[in-house]
């Protein structure tokens, strides 16, 4: 069973607001009925890539639900497709609904994100290692590790905003490369995008001028410091870009 609708946004920001639904935990989505809405708080996040989010059951229904998104000259497509193991689910007109109410949430936030502010930040690669920092403040973000950058300033080009974030919190210039992973919601609604990047003088020592510490972290060290909550979302696409044969 499957609903579909066309988002007018661009594909970025319709992969922001399936990220957010990852970030977030559960689908976020009130679906008329008794039982969907509990049902839906059980579901755990199986998958979440730029352009798909899978949710699988915890609970005996075995009901599953994939969001998958495909730009097409018209918009981007948002597809919400659902499963059940259960027999006999008397839940068919609810299950409608839910993934009417899905794709709806889905468009809604897209449009929405697609004029937020945008934080950029970089993924700067040396040897296999990936840099990150730890943020020094506010408390509630302190001790917890990001990735260099910043706001992008109005008028200002995104990759700009990054080399100049880099300078003025590390003292260090770098290339900037692709974005990596989705876009991703952080607190106060602006949208993170995180690009490779290299240090422009592969000897430079970066210096954290506005940060408690740096760590040069491998793919196997990446899960074991304590992300900001939308850096963690993107671990996985950090791996794989350690992992890429260019960064041996
Ligand atoms: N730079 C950066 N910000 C991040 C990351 N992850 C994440 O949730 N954020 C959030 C923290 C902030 O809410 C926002 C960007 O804040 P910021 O403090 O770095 O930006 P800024 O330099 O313009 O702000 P400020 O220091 O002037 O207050 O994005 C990340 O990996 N890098």
């Amino acid at each position: 069973m499957r609903q579909t609708v066309l988002v007018d946004a661009p594909a970025r920001a319709v992969s922001a607001a399936l990220t957010e639904r990852a970030l977030f935990g559960g689908t976020g989505v009130l679906a008329p009925g008794d039982e969907l809405p509990v049902l839906l708080a059980r579901l755990r996040v199986a998958e979440s890539s730029v352009d798909e989010l899978r949710l699988v059951p915890v609970g005996g229904w075995g009901l599953s639900l994939s969001l998958r998104l495909a730009p097409t000259g018209a918009g981007v497509l948002v597809t919400c497709t659902a499963s059940w193991r259960r027999p006999g689910m008397a839940a068919r007109r609810p299950v409608l609904a839910l993934l009417g109410s899905l794709v709806e949430t889905v468009r809604e936030r897209a449009v929405a994100l697609a004029g937020a502010d945008l934080v950029v930040g970089a993924a700067i690669v040396r040897g296999g290692a990936l840099l990150a920092q730890q943020r020094a403040y506010p408390a509630a973000a302190a001790g917890r590790w990001e990735l260099p950058g910043g706001r992008v300033e109005p008028g200002e080009a995104p990759v700009a905003a990054l080399a100049r974030e880099c300078v003025e919190e590390l003292g260090v210039e770098i290339q900037v490369g692709e974005p990596v992973g989705p876009d991703v919601v952080v607190p106060g609604g602006a949208v993170l995008r995180v690009h490779g990047a290299t240090l422009a003088d592969p000897a430079a020592t970066p210096h954290p001028f506005d940060h408690h510490a740096l760590r040069w972290l491998t793919a196997g060290e990446l899960g074991t410091v304590d992300w900001l909550p939308a850096d963690r979302v993107l671990v996985p696409a950090l791996r794989r870009l350690l992992r890429a044969p260019e960064h041996g």
